[in-house]
């Protein structure tokens, strides 16, 4: 009950919040339809009577008046309908707009990673499109029982005791209440198995993945295990569903019988004489309104349990959710000194990735880092970036800890090209322009920049040029190869004038020898450029040595440890790792 009660508070706050007038507008025409409708039976039972005492003029207007009072009923719930219906998308994009808050408004990405995190924002993701018929079941739950109180003084007249009828609804709401909290923990239960189902099946029809599940003949067996687990997770709901529905039954059960128990004493009253047959009618009337009134106000309170569900995650989303503390440092505009890592230690989880790395990257200084699959190099990059912060140690710029600049402070100085880059199927122009919000209407620097990232070619394939749109999500987008799309994240990355950190995590991964080695003569023409200007640090995480032996400082990461560093000579004459892997590579490509 505490949590519908928190769902009621929480919609209509949120309604009044999001826009008074409409609200009130749209409450005041929906309960005086509702309101409207118990005096139908009085009208009911006045025409009955006039009927039997002879008086055709009379049970004429009466008649008239039952007709005109149901049209009146269906009016203002026709008009309430307008306002409320607005409000609660309004309400709906309210939410919607707070949860992109939740997710982005957080500094780093640690939270994302949570799963517990992440389930429950995918959760209220998908709950906070029933907003609408979640305020709308606020209104009309409200409305029923301001009918019922009205249904209850007018039954009151007519014998006391029928003033139990609309409490007879108690039980089968409470049975309701139960049996839903069951259909809930079922879904809930097996939340984990209908995710596996939809991911199953996006992969199935996913465009990157469904080359490799043809050519590898994955696609029975994924299709298969999608049918179990939908099998597993639909026939657990269905039992739970079942047994829900014979409990909201048996609640009903419980109601008619106190329906017939109710007519029979007006039936009664009227056999001996001290009820009319119009009183019969007006009970007949507005029982048959209170049965209605009780099913639906089972509908609604089954929508307003889910709702009451999604306050309960939204608040942990709130609590969760740490935006940065306001005050903090800008960062520098220049650096002078460099980056230090001092002992900094990391792990997603228990499982520790970084373990005391400590290094100096001088300002200016072009810096590789390379190492074996998994050995943390991206995770170093990620950290330089402030997207996590480390669990032990620290990392200064110029002296002064990461922690303390404002992250969109830091994030502004930083031209970044993930391995994992981002396909933004926008116009070209925006794709690039991103990387520097400003100057996105700027043809002139969106063009340098794609000739420094050698995406002019890419550039001249997409119709429409600058202002082409991009990807399958459009009818007429370019598609790209992966060469061509990372290209654009390169453009991307290079929007940023004066960055103080350059950071290229495989930026040749998608490309052949003769592109990477043109990439890093501009790369490195870029690195200078931002050196002279901004003392800018650049770091690559590369596999490719021919390219590695060209920058200041190699880097050497092996299970979270920095095992060697210094310049490419000073690293083949301590004959380790580095030569080691060098070497081979030479040999291969020889
Ligand atoms: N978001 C994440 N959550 C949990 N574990 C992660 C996450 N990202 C990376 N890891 C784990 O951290 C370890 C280091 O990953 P990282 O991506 O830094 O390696 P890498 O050296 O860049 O590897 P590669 O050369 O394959 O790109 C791996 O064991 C990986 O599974």
């Amino acid at each position: 009950m505490r949590s519908l009660g928190a769902a009621i508070v929480f919609l209509v706050r949120l309604a009044v919040r999001t826009d008074r007038r409409r609200f009130v507008i749209g409450v005041g025409l929906l309960f005086i339809g509702y309101l409207s409708t118990p005096f139908v039976g009085l009208l009911l039972r006045d025409f009955t009577n006039s009927a039997l005492a002879g008086a055709a003029g009379t049970a004429t207007l009466f008649a008239a008046g039952v007709a005109l009072l149901l049209v009146f009923e269906l009016m203002m719930g026709h008009f309430a309908h307008l306002y409320y219906f607005e409000l609660g998308e309004q309400c709906g994009a309210k939410l919607e707009d707070e949860l992109l808050q939740i997710a982005n408004g957080t500094p780093g990405l640690a939270h994302l990673d949570d799963p517990e995190f992440a389930d429950t924002l995918a959760l209220t993701r998908q709950d906070v499109g029933q907003t609408r018929p979640a305020l709308e079941g606020v209104l009309h739950l409200t409305g029923l029982l301001l009918r019922a109180g009205v249904t209850t003084v007018i039954l009151a007249f007519v014998n006391p005791w029928l003033v139990l009828l609309p409490l007879a609804a108690v039980p089968p709401v409470l049975i309701a209440k139960r049996a839903q909290g069951l259909a809930n923990r079922a879904r809930e239960a097996n939340a984990e198995r209908t995710r596996l189902t939809g991911h199953l099946l996006e992969l199935a029809a996913d465009a990157d993945a469904v080359k490799e599940i043809r050519l590898f003949g994955a696609d029975r067996h994924l299709m298969a295990r999608q049918a179990e687990t939908w099998s597993e997770a639909t026939a657990a709901i269905w039992r739970a569903y079942r047994r829900a529905a014979a409990l909201r039954a048996s609640g009903q059960l419980l109601f008619a019988l106190a329906y017939g128990t109710s007519i029979l004493l007006v039936i009664d009253q009227a056999v001996a004489g001290t009820a009319n047959v119009g009183d019969v009618i007006l009970v007949v009337t507005l029982a048959v309104q209170i049965s209605v009134q009780v099913a639906s106000a089972l509908g609604l309170l089954a929508i307003l349990q889910a709702a009451g569900r999604t306050v309960e995650r939204l608040a942990m989303l709130r609590e969760r959710a740490t935006p940065a503390p306001p005050g903090r440092k800008q960062a520098p505009r220049r650096l002078r000194k460099g980056i230090r890592l001092e002992h900094v230690t990391f792990g997603y989880g228990d499982e520790t990735v970084l373990d005391e790395v400590s290094l100096r990257i001088p300002a200016g200084s072009i810096v590789a880092v390379v190492g074996e699959n998994g050995a943390g190099k991206s995770t170093l990059v990620k950290l330089l970036c402030g997207f996590y912060e480390p669990t032990g140690g620290r990392i200064t710029v110029d002296g002064t800890d990461l922690r303390s600049f404002a992250a969109d402070a830091w994030h502004g100085g930083i031209a970044m090209l993930f391995q994992d880059f981002a396909k933004l199927e926008l116009r070209l122009r925006d794709n690039v322009g991103v990387g520097d919000l400003p100057r996105i209407g700027d043809d002139a620097a969106l063009t340098d920049a794609l000739v420094r990232a050698r995406a002019t070619e890419t550039r001249d394939r997409v119709p429409g040029g600058l202002d082409g749109a991009l990807g399958r999500a459009y009818a007429d987008g370019a598609e790209l190869s992966g060469g061509q799309w990372q290209s654009l994240g390169l453009a991307r990355a290079l929007m940023r004038p004066t960055p103080l950190l350059l950071a290229l995590d495989e930026p040749a991964a998608a490309l052949d020898a003769a592109a990477e080695h043109a990439l890093f003569e501009r790369f490195a023409t870029t690195a200078r450029a931002a050196r002279r200007e901004s003392g800018a640090v650049t770091l690559f995480v590369s596999h490719r040595f021919s390219t590695v032996r060209l920058a200041d400082l190699i880097v050497v990461l092996a299970d979270g440890r920095v095992t060697e560093q210094g310049t490419h000579d000073q690293l083949m004459a301590r004959n380790g790792l580095y030569a080691e892997l060098f070497t081979l590579q030479a040999r291969v490509y020889r």
